[in-house]
């Protein structure tokens, strides 16, 4: 083993990185700290928390001797996941052939042979989920059956078909008027699809705030409606146990009662650490998982994370968790070394002016700095040099203007001679990096990326910046393409329409089976407009037309007649080969980046039917009942979900998006992230003060998430601990969070762009992310003598 004080001398040789940049004084103490005494790491943005945690596990198995099998590491997103272990098995392998190469002196007999031993592959590392799924697979009884993990839209499925309708959801005025508490309106759900996604957050609730359901339903009011919840939730969890099928919170809720049982011993009784990040967006069940490995084990406890950037709270994240893990720590674990702090203030990712921008905006609002972590941790400092640019604001009085300018702004830098930008000293220049940079190196956020407003009557829907710029960044000469998978739902998007609507047409030519289903009438509406799409697509005759062309093989198909001559039609057809053979007439879902994107949703979704559907996801031929309730299910169970819109896109299945393509996302997907430009759609859609648009930039109320945490705290533990904060504060709390984690994205620009009407001095579009105090105070607006400017004047950007 190496010596304690050698490790860092050891990373230092090993890692070529860390001869460059050595971890600093922080990051050092972080890495080194005792494995005996628990370790909280408070990091701030950019401040290189995944490398001390990375270099925390290597140090456990260099210095330690523990094997990567004994620590557990564990992170949020997959993507996170994905770049922690990439990190841990680059340097990992790099410190054991150094060590191979350089043993240390005098060298101890053995040591080639343990530093063989050590197979970097095997950390426990990945999400939660993953993590769970994975143990309960490999640890479980020789008489359970390994979990069979649900996608969202086979659990919503079985949600309405197996609890919803059973326990008449549909017809239950008294669960209306509770339900309206928490919909979007504030009134009752306006459609049945509505009304299933409470009744499911509801039931996910209950499963991660560990909601005491018996105290739920007898207390307070709307007890009827509190009945049936809970009824479906029962009858929900019951159809799921009997077909061992686990949706995430039941997977992590099978897991701790596990765990609980000590049925899961060959696990804990091998783990020497456990590692959490992003240990902010924890959830009570969670917290469980890990405060009940740690009392059935003595592993050694790192948890890092950041409580200005907790982004979670509408799935159960609980900042209060890491806020007051040191007493939550001594309560659940009491017989453990009392906890020891550290901060992560040095950032490595972005200019000076940005570092100054985020940092006064955190501590803009008085009212949030008491949900901080106490005492709050100090200002970051910034450690990147300066590059002249200071933050940039573009605000235009319309949003077509804005779409235009940001557009030849992005063609300047990226195509052009570059960007001027007069700073009022050295006008610097802003352009691509001589060594390819592209449209990747930028990004446009957003709360949502959706192209389209939502559609109010027969008016169609306005466009929104996104879409704005996906059309104005198509037209300029070479075109230039976006990158937002969500920006429309895959129902809509007219490749897609093709290929379902031809699926359709080849399964069920005339429509007779559809007809027979009993579907709400937006599905139906859709398949219908479906199969138009493909019908149009069809008539235009799309190659490739040898050896034969789409109409031909889509009539084959509803004749059920072969093409190749002598060939017996089979008596079963997986709809899988079915989609991929209609896509040699649809190369974009094949060879587009989007398309891919889209293809993976539609596929996943015919494979996860293949699990619960009662053909499997095959059509069957020969067998006249068989075959018409084949092609019946098909329906039900797969397009009919996308018809509903719950099938969802996977972008994280893009290992790379082209680099010459313009990503637009969610501020929630560039969490962990980081970009050269990044660009802060604060006011696009914000023209006047609109009540229905405030909960997105300045609530009047709770919204609906901070309503449903308030109806359920009196019925569960970590209840009064989020109510120390009233539903209101909360509310601006995560609005302000949210802009501190796109304010804290770019490594060289930070550009907030909008409309402008949000800017001028005397407005009444209060907004967060544009310097709004949640006391109605405008930090960036001085009383000024005489008549008032039309600009707000102490505001902090450039503006271009
Ligand atoms: N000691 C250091 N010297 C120079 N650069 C560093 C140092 N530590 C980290 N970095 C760099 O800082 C950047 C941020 O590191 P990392 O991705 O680990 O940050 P993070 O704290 O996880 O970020 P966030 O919380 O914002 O997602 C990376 O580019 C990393 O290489």
């Amino acid at each position: 083993m190496i010596p304690l004080s050698d490790f860092v001398l050891l990373i230092r040789s090993a890692v070529p990185r860390f001869q460059r940049n050595p971890p600093n004084a922080q990051q050092e103490s972080c890495i080194l700290h005792s494995s005996d005494v628990p370790l909280m790491i408070v990091a701030g943005p950019g401040s290189g928390k995944t490398t001390v945690l990375v270099m925390r596990a290597l140090r456990l198995v260099f210095v330690e001797g523990w094997m990567p099998e004994q620590i557990v590491i564990t992170t949020f997103t997959r993507k996170a996941a994905d770049e922690l272990r990439a990190r841990l098995i680059e340097w990992g392998l790099r410190i054991k052939d150094h060590l191979r190469e350089n043993p240390p002196l005098p060298t101890t007999a053995g040591f080639g042979s343990w530093i063989d031993s050590i197979d970097i592959n095997r950390f426990v590392t990945g999400t939660l989920d993953s993590i769970c799924e994975e143990l309960l697979t490999t640890h479980r009884d020789p008489t359970d059956p390994a979990p069979v993990l649900v996608e969202g839209f086979v659990g919503n499925g079985i949600l309405v078909r197996h609890a919803l309708f059973p326990n008449q959801v549909h017809n239950n005025p008294a669960l209306d008027a509770y339900l309206a508490g928490f919909s979007f309106s504030g009134t009752a759900p306006a459609n049945f699809g509505e009304k299933i996604g409470i009744c499911r957050t509801f039931l996910d609730r209950f499963v991660h705030d560990l909601i005491d359901l018996n105290n739920y339903q007898g207390t307070g009011n709307h007890r009827e409606a509190r009945q049936c919840l809970a009824e479906c939730s029962a009858s929900y969890r019951q159809f799921m146990a009997a077909g061992y099928r686990m949706d995430f919170a039941l997977l992590e809720e099978t897991f701790l009662q596990r765990l609980q049982q000590r049925r899961l011993q060959r696990f804990t009784n091998n783990i020497r650490a456990l590692l959490v990040d992003e240990y902010q967006d924890t959830n009570p069940l969670q917290e469980q998982i890990y405060f009940t490995i740690l009392q059935q084990t003595n592993a050694s406890l790192t948890i890092v994370g950041d409580d200005d950037q907790s982004l979670y709270r509408f799935r159960g994240a609980t900042v209060e968790l890491f806020r007051d893990f040191q007493q939550r720590l001594i309560q659940h674990v009491p017989n453990r070394p009392q906890l020891h702090l550290e901060y992560l203030i040095d950032n490595y990712r972005s200019t000076p002016p940005i570092v100054a921008f985020f940092n006064s905006f955190i501590q803009n609002d008085d009212s949030f700095q008491s949900a901080r972590v106490q005492p709050p941790k100090p200002q970051i400092v910034a450690q990147r040099q300066g590059n002249g640019v200071p933050v940039l604001g573009m605000f235009r009085r319309n949003i077509n203007d804005l779409a235009r300018d940001l557009t030849n702004f992005l063609w300047d830098v990226f195509r052009g001679p570059g960007r001027v930008i007069n700073t009022g000293r050295e006008p610097v220049t802003l352009i691509r990096d001589q060594n390819g940079g592209d449209f990747g190196d930028a990004v446009l956020l957003s709360h949502t990326v959706n192209e389209f407003a939502a559609q109010f009557g027969e008016q169609s829907p306005r466009e929104r910046l996104p879409r704005l710029l996906r059309t104005s960044l198509a037209q300029l000469q070479p075109s230039i393409d976006v990158f937002n998978p969500r920006g429309r739902l895959i129902r809509d998007i007219p490749v897609v329409q093709q290929l379902l609507g031809s699926i359709l047409n080849c399964i069920d030519g005339n429509g007779a089976l559809q007809g027979t289903i009993l579907l709400r009438s937006e599905p139906q509406r859709y398949l219908n407009i479906w199969r138009q799409e493909a019908n149009r697509f069809a008539a235009t005759n799309p190659p490739p037309s040898n050896p034969h062309t789409l109409m031909d093989f889509v009539h084959a198909w509803q004749n059920r007649t072969p093409q190749v001559i002598n060939m017996q039609w089979p008596s079963e057809w997986p709809l899988l080969e079915l989609c991929f053979k209609l896509i040699s007439w649809i190369p974009m879902l094949r060879d587009d980046p989007e398309g891919q994107v889209y293809l993976e949703a539609v596929s996943r979704a015919i494979a996860q039917a293949a699990t619960f559907s009662p053909y499997r996801s095959n059509i069957i031929r020969g067998h006249n009942q068989h075959e018409d309730n084949s092609v019946k299910a098909a329906i039900r169970d797969i397009l009919a979900p996308i018809a509903e819109a719950t099938v969802d896109v996977d972008e994280a299945i893009m290992p790379n998006i082209p680099r010459s393509r313009f990503p637009i996302m969610t501020i929630h997907q560039a969490k962990g992230l980081e970009f050269p430009i990044v660009i802060v759609d604060v006011a696009s859609d914000y023209t006047r003060n609109h009540p229905k648009n405030r909960f997105r930039r300045f609530p009047d109320g709770p919204s609906s998430v901070q309503n449903m945490e308030d109806d359920l705290a009196p019925f569960c533990q970590i209840g009064p601990l989020r109510q120390t904060r009233t539903g209101l504060q909360r509310s601006f709390d995560d609005l302000i969070r949210l802009y501190y984690v796109a304010y804290s994205r770019p490594e060289s620009v930070l550009m907030l762009v909008g409309v402008d009407p949000c800017l001028r001095y005397q407005t009444t579009i209060r907004h967060v992310a544009t310097g709004w105090k949640s006391d109605g105070a405008w930090s960036w607006k001085t009383p000024v003598a005489g008549r008032a400017p039309a600009l707000v004047n102490n505001h902090p950007l450039l503006l271009i």
